[in-house]
């Protein structure tokens, strides 16, 4: 009979993390957060449970059916278990920091957990660092953010980056003024979802199929966003992504897809996913959004998540602190030495330890370094 509880099984989802990858994790979460924080953004860190109901309708991120949800058996209150920080930076800037002039510039980094895998694989938990402006959905904020998460992506190692732009609003814009739909949006934006011309034809709205047409390379697909006879409504979106092509650009291939919708859930004028090279899925993604205030006015804001574990998984991060043996009766002080120095110390117990066992690649004998 199989036991999976003596044999240390995990649930499905879940895993731990071993040396050395723990460590790059670590250190990647570090290397992440300094670069935000660089910039100003200062850091909070919202629990891991919260109410059901509170992270359900802060922002339409979450389903209930998406999240990892039990009743508290002390208050018989429904909680769950967080699949995204951004909705608690949110309720964080809009109750306990609603005082504090804007724009707000905050930082988090931490497990989050879903029902279902968010990222490609089968992972359940991931770990998600990121930067959101309270205050701001201006072209201006979007393109901080947008730089601030490929430099710290390049300082975390990465290059050969791409970022994705898109249109989250598009089509309701467009709906709703140049381009009158007779269909249902829902069905519209399952049909550009599925990039499906025929569907969009068989809804009488041909003409949205322009839109998958346009997408692609940056520069082709703003010539072909501009050509559009759209009386001017995307004129500002337009203008919008040229500013943000040209940030983007110096540091990644820049493309745009103005209908793509997954994962931009509740992203208002603008999205963007950033791709890197040996990277499987999407390494980020962000874009604009509004938080709710308690009174039930809506507030402007920008940000961006980073997924750490893909960065873990493509050999980031990995340390490269050389290991020493130190042997038995060594001088106490010589070993502190050394830490100073950042080297990492493995002092022996018994005869028994040796250098091979304890995984060092450099030796002290008689007070000198050795390589091995
Ligand atoms: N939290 C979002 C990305 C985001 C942050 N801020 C705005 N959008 C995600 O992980 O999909």
């Amino acid at each position: 009979m199989t036991d999976p509880i003596s044999k240390g099984l995990l649930p499905e989802g879940f895993r731990d993390r071993l040396p050395p990858q723990a460590e790059a994790a670590a250190d990647l979460l570090r290397t992440l957060l300094d670069r935000v924080s660089a910039h100003g953004y200062e850091r909070v860190s919202p629990p891991l449970v919260e109410f059901e109901d509170s992270l359900v309708t802060r922002l339409s991120s979450a389903r209930p059916q998406d999240l990892l949800r039990f009743v508290d058996p002390l208050s018989q209150h429904s909680l769950a278990l967080r699949p995204d920080i951004t909705a608690q930076v949110g309720r964080i800037a809009t109750t306990r920091m609603a005082h504090i002039p804007r724009p707000l510039r905050l930082a988090y980094g931490g497990p989050v957990l879903r029902v279902r895998p968010a990222q490609v694989g089968p992972q359940r938990e991931a770990m998600q660092m990121g930067a959101e402006l309270i205050g701001s959905d201006h072209v201006d904020a979007v393109a901080e953010l947008l730089g601030i998460a490929l430099e710290a992506l390049a300082a975390a190692g990465l290059s050969d980056m791409s970022v994705d732009l898109t249109l989250p609003d598009l089509v309701g814009t467009l709906a709703g003024g140049p381009w009158p739909i007779t269909a249902a949006l829902a069905d519209m934006q399952t049909a550009l979802d599925g990039k499906d011309a025929a569907a969009l034809n068989a809804l009488g709205a041909a003409r949205y199929g322009t839109l998958i047409e346009a997408a692609g390379p940056a520069d082709a697909a703003l010539a072909r966003l501009k050509a559009l006879d759209t009386a001017g409504a995307l004129d500002t979106r337009i203008a919008g992504l040229e500013r943000l092509v040209a940030t983007a650009a110096p540091h990644a291939a820049v493309t745009i897809d103005p209908t793509e919708r997954h994962g931009f859930e509740y992203q208002t004028w603008i999205g963007f996913s950033v791709f890197a090279e040996g990277v499987r899925g999407e390494v980020g993604r962000g874009g604009t959004y509004l938080v709710r205030h308690p009174g039930g006015s809506e507030e402007a804001a920008v940000g961006f998540s980073l997924y750490v574990d893909g960065l873990v998984d493509a050999g980031l991060g990995a340390s490269r602190r050389r290991r020493v043996f130190v042997p038995l009766g060594t001088d106490a002080a010589l070993g502190a030495k050394l830490r100073a120095e950042g080297w990492t110390t493995l002092a022996a117990f018994t005869d028994a330890d040796t250098p091979t066992r304890l995984r060092c690649e450099y030796a002290l004998k008689d007070g000198e370094l050795l390589k091995l």
